[in-house]
């Protein structure tokens, strides 16, 4: 099994109910993301995926969530934009675009802070 892993980042504005007092106030944060591909197959080229191709897929995600009031975004409409909501859009949406036979998203950790990260694994 090979597990490649390639990090991001983006910033944002949100709002969280019923988490805590302080996170109801609109406040942002500075996410740092990583994500986790797995697969046992290398391809002709010795790779299980390009990091290029995730990357890729991961920049236009990024561009959906950075500087953006994330509370308003259709994504986040039926689910609050905490990080385990946040890795597991990301998750969703990357597994949409690079998904193959050979290779699937694992999982997608999104740092919160410097201390605090919540992890979403593919079941
Ligand atoms: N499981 C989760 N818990 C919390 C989330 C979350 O997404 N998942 N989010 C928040 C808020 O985003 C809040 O802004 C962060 O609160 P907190 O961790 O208290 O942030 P601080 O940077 O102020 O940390 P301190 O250690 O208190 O300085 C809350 N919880
Ligand atoms: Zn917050």
């Amino acid at each position: 099994m090979y597990e490649l892993k390639v990090k991001t980042d983006f910033a944002a504005a949100h709002r969280l109910t019923l988490v805590g007092h302080k996170c109801e106030n609109l406040h942002g944060h500075n996410w740092k993301v990583e994500v986790c591909i797995k697969g046992d197959g290398l391809d002709e080229g010795g790779v299980l995926m390009d990091f290029g191709v995730i990357k890729k897929s991961l920049r236009g995600i990024m561009e959906e969530l950075d500087h953006k009031f994330l509370n308003e975004l259709d994504m986040f409409s039926d689910c609050p934009p905490s990080s385990e909501n946040i890795a597991r859009i990301i998750a969703d949406k990357l597994g949409a675009a690079v998904n193959t036979d050979k290779a699937r998203v694992y999982s997608v950790t999104a740092w919160e802070s410097d201390n605090a990260s919540a992890t979403y694994i593919v079941q």
